[in-house]
């Protein structure tokens, strides 16, 4: 294996390269049909007998649908659909922008000030993730990295939430009913898929339903118990969210709006917990930027703790993650519909048209990355920068950008930082792992490690 960084490609299907392929009808793993003319066109119609649909590359006109025209370029029903039960009427599932009140009554959440007051939180949880990794070195155990990360993250967005640690039983159950939800959703997109209908998804089957219920109820009692018992801080995103006021009518939050809030926060910690776990994978099989995170740390930190002012300086540490997002976006396709006819470029769409935006294929795009394949942190230090920066969705764009994209940022510097310090986390079956686009970005099997002291 060659684990010269900068020459280092991390696993990923291999494009096909007969034709331009045929939409109606996809192969098991999504991300396995996609043909190689994909990742080099600006513009490629991917319709299906019953849709018409354009996946757009060109950085140009993904501006214009996401940040020109978005009142126009609404998010797509299909897959988001899918997710109403378990998230309900939140922003990331509401198709209109009626829903930007509420974008706004969460903006307190994701403001500087409260990422610094909420560092202690992080710093505590990664403190007791080190104590767990040492458990799990002394009882010489393997473990499922996913399940180690999605531990903490789900502890890190508890501690937000409800300024205290995430109980083990609580994080048990958390964890169930929202495995058990995306496994039967994924099964679901695969079966449809494999009978021939690659864009259009049925009905959800009760199983998914219910465990979706349960996490809401849960959700429910850790609202209700933490407002009785009173303990959270002002900074805690509960205190938050209680407080918000809409900007036009003046009215808080429902309880069943609060309930899909407190729900999504939990359920997006996954998509940092899986970036992680793809950040870990790509390390163990490249010492050399292992390497160079631990003397960045170092440099800036010495053997004490890193502090929250440190952080803009662990650029390469953050570069890592970015080249992680890169290579890895949790959410591999985003997907629009034309809410009324008009042009876009030389495309003349109408009403109800798909767009297709993939960050999976932009960022891999052969015209707008230079080598795209290869894990090369360095590339974000380099003159190009601003064109590289035009493709680099991983947390979406413009008006129904990801509110969470500076947290999530900030946090996985800071994780990477203190773990890769601290342990070797040693992938043992990294050949027979490859990445799945379904709904999110998965491995086609659980990875699984061991864990060594540095
Ligand atoms: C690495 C972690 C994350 C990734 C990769 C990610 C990615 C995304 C993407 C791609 C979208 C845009 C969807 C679209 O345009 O259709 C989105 C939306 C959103 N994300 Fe994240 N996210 C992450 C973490 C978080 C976290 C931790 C939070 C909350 C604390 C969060 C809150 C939101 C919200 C509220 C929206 C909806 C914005 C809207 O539709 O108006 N995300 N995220």
């Amino acid at each position: 294996m060659d684990t010269n960084n900068s020459l280092y490609r991390p696993p990923a299907p291999h494009p096909y390269t007969e034709g331009t392929g045929d939409f109606d009808g996809v192969e098991t793993n999504l991300l396995k049909h996609l043909p190689e003319e994909l990742y080099k066109a600006d513009v490629v119609d991917i319709s299906t007998s019953d849709r018409t649909n354009y996946l757009v590359n060109d950085p140009d006109l993904i501006s214009v649908i996401f940040e020109e025209k978005p009142e126009i370029f609404v998010k797509a029903e299909g897959m988001i659909e899918l997710l109403r039960p378990l998230l309900g009427d939140h922003p990331i599932v509401t198709s209109n922008n009626r829903c930007l009140d509420q974008r706004d009554m969460i903006r307190p959440i994701g403001t500087m000030r409260t990422q610094q007051v909420n560092f202690e939180h992080i710093q505590d949880s990664i403190g007791r993730f080190s104590d767990y990794c040492e458990e799990i070195r002394n009882e010489n155990r393997v473990i499922d990295l996913s399940l180690l990360l999605r531990r903490l993250n789900a502890d890190i967005a508890y501690r937000m939430l409800f300024s205290n640690e995430l109980p083990k039983d609580v994080f048990k159950e958390i964890n169930s009913h929202a495995r058990d939800f995306e496994l039967r959703i994924s099964q679901l997109i695969r079966e449809t898929a494999e009978q021939g209908v690659a864009w259009q998804l049925p009905k959800l089957p009760q199983t998914a339903m219910y465990a979706a219920q349960q996490l809401r109820y849960l959700v429910s009692m850790l609202i209700d118990g933490n407002i009785q018992s009173n303990s959270f801080s002002h900074h805690s995103f509960l205190h938050k969210f209680l407080i918000a006021r809409s900007p036009e009518t003046n009215i808080p939050f429902t309880r069943k709006q609060l309930i899909d809030h407190v729900t999504t926060i939990l359920n997006s910690q996954e998509l940092a917990a899986a970036v992680l776990m793809w950040a870990f994978f790509v390390l163990s099989q490249c010492p050399e930027a292992k390497q160079k995170i631990r003397e960045e740390v170092r440099k800036v930190a010495g053997h004490d703790d890193i502090h929250f002012e440190q952080l803009s300086r662990l650029r390469y540490t953050r570069n890592v993650f970015r080249e992680i997002l890169r290579l890895y976006p949790p959410i591999p396709h985003l997907t629009r519909r034309a809410s009324r006819p008009l042009k876009l470029g030389k495309l003349d769409l109408q009403e109800g048209t798909q767009i297709t935006v993939s960050p999976w294929i932009v960022h891999r795009h052969k015209q707008y990355w230079f080598n795209p394949d290869r894990f090369d942190p360095e590339r974000y230090m380099r003159k190009d920068q601003h064109i590289i920066m035009k493709s680099f969705l991983p947390f979406g764009r413009g008006l129904r950008m990801c509110t969470g994209a500076s947290s999530a940022i900030l946090q996985g510097t800071l994780i990477l930082a203190r773990i890769v310090s601290k342990f070797d986390i040693d992938i043992l079956n990294a050949d027979k792992v490859e990445p799945e686009g379904v709904l999110f970005l998965e491995p086609t099997r659980p990875i699984v490690c061991k864990v060594t002291p540095v």
